[in-house]
C-alpha cells in the first residue's frame, strides 16, 4: 500500500521534506499541498509533486478523502490547530518542532490524543534517529557509567532578522531539550540562562550567545552553549560524563586535507545537511506507523513536555541568572 500524504506549509522544511518522500523514501507518495502562500504550495508541486492537488486552506487538505497522514510544516504558531484536526479526523500526522509554541497548547493535543486513544502523532525531533545520536545513546546505557554531566553546544552561523531571544529556546534549544531526554531517560527539575559577553554579530533584541543549565530529576547537569551567530558553520557538540568515563557525539563525517601546510576538513553550515540522514530515517519510520494507521518515534507527550521546558528557561532569559523550577505532570498510560 502507499501512504497518500498530504503536506501543510511548504518553505525550507517542507519542501525538503517533499522530496524525500517524493524521491528518498519507500512507501509514501504526496498528493496533497498546502501554504498560507498558495503561490509557494504551487512551486513545490510543479517541481517535485506535480500531481498533487493544491488546496488554500490545510484544513480542507487534511479533511479529503485521498489524504491518509499529513505533515505539518508550517510556522510553529500554527501547528497546534493542524494537529488538532488530524487528530479530530483519526489521520497519523508527523508535526515538525515545535508541537505547539505553548505547553498549554501542547496539553490540548495530549488530551486529544489520548481521547482518541491511540497514538497518531509523531514529532520531528530527528536527533533521536541521528546514527551519532544513537551510538551516544549506546555508550551512555553501556559504557560510561551513571551520567553526571553533559557539555554541549548548538551553534548556528548566522540566524534571520527577526529571530530574536526566546526563538533560542523554542526554535533551536528545543532539539537539546529533546535529545537529552531520551539520551539520558531522566525529565529536568529546573532551567538557569546566563548570558557572557554577546557577540557584535548580533542586534539588540538578540542575546547571543546564551548558555542554559538544565538539571534532571537524576541529579545531571547539562550545560548547553547556544550561540545562533558563531559565523564559522553549523556546528553541534555533546560530551556525556559518567562514573567511569565520557562519551562524545562523533563529528559529521568529513574529508581531511593536508593542504597548504594546513591539516583542515570542512564544517557543514546548515541543518538540513547536518541531519540529512536523520530526516531521512525519522519520515520512513512515519510511513511505516502511519500506514498501520498509529504514530511510532517522538511522541506528543515528549513535544509536550519538551514545551514546558521551553517555558521554563523563557521564564529564566529574564530571571538575571536565577533557577527556574520545572513541574513534570503525570504521564498518561497512553505513553507510558
Ligand atoms: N527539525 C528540524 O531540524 C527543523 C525544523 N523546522 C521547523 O519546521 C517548521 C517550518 O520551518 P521552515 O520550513 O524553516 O520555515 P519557512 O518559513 O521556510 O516555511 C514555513 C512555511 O509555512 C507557511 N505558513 C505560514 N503560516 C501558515 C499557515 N497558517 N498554514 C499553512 N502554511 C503556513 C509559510 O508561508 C511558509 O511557506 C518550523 O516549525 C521549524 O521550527 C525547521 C527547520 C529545521
Ligand atoms: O531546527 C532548526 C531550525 O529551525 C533552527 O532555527 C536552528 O537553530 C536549528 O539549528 C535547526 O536544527
Amino acid at each position: 500500500m502507499t501512504l497518500r500524504v498530504g503536506v501543510i506549509g511548504t518553505g525550507m522544511i517542507g519542501r525538503d521534506h517533499t522530496r524525500r518522500l517524493q524521491q528518498v523514501l519507500a512507501g509514501a507518495q504526496v498528493v496533497a499541498l498546502s501554504d498560507y502562500s498558495p503561490d509557494a504550495a504551487r512551486a513545490v508541486g510543479a517541481d517535485l509533486a506535480p500531481d498533487a492537488k493544491i488546496y488554500d486552506k490545510g484544513e480542507d487538505l487534511i479533511a479529503a478523502s485521498d489524504v491518509d497522514a499529513v505533515l505539518v510544516c508550517s510556522t510553529g504558531a500554527t501547528h497546534e490547530a493542524y494537529v488538532l484536526a488530524a487528530i479530530a479526523a483519526g489521520k497519523p500526522c508527523f508535526c515538525e518542532k515545535p508541537l505547539a509554541t505553548t505547553a498549554d497548547g501542547a496539553k490540548r493535543i495530549v488530551d486529544a490524543e489520548v481521547a482518541h486513544g491511540k497514538r497518531l502523532v509523531q514529532v520531528g525531533f530527528m536527533r533521536r534517529y541521528d546514527a551519532g545520536y544513537v551510538a551516544l545513546k549506546s555508550a551512555v546505557d553501556t559504557h560510561t557509567g551513571a551520567p553526571l554531566m553533559v557539555h554541549a553546544a548548538h551553534r548556528n552561523p548566522a540566524v534571520p532578522e527577526q529571530y530574536v531571544t526566546p526563538m533560542a529556546i523554542h526554535d533551536t534549544f528545543v532539539h537539546e531539550i529533546d535529545v537529552f531526554r531520551w539520551l539520558l531517560d531522566d525529565d529536568y527539575v529546573s532551567a538557569r540562562v546566563t548570558f557572557p559577553r554577546a557577540t557584535s554579530a548580533s542586534h539588540a533584541a538578540l542575546r547571543d550567545p546564551q548558555i542554559v543549565t538544565l538539571t534532571t530529576a537524576k541529579g545531571v547537569v547539562i550545560t548547553t552553549e547556544i550561540f545562533v551567530n558563531c559565523k564559522y558553520g553549523y556546528d553541534i557538540q555533546c560530551q556525556v560524563v559518567g562514573e567511569e568515563g565520557t562519551a562524545n557525539l562523533p563529528e559529521p563525517q568529513a574529508i581531511t586535507m593536508r593542504l597548504g601546510a594546513k591539516l583542515q576538513n570542512d564544517i557543514m553550515t546548515d541543518w538540513k545537511e547536518r541531519f540529512v540522514a536523520s530526516y531521512d530515517v525519522e519520515l520512513q519510520d512515519f510511513i511505516k506507523a502511519a500506514t498501520a494507521g498509529t504514530a511510532a518515534g517522538p511522541s506528543a507527550w515528549d513535544g509536550y513536555m519538551a514545551a514546558v521546558t521551553c517555558d521554563a528557561c523563557v521564564t529564566a532569559q529574564d530571571a538575571d541568572g536565577a533557577a527556574v523550577t520545572i513541574t513534570n505532570p503525570a504521564r498518561p498510560a497512553l505513553y507510558s
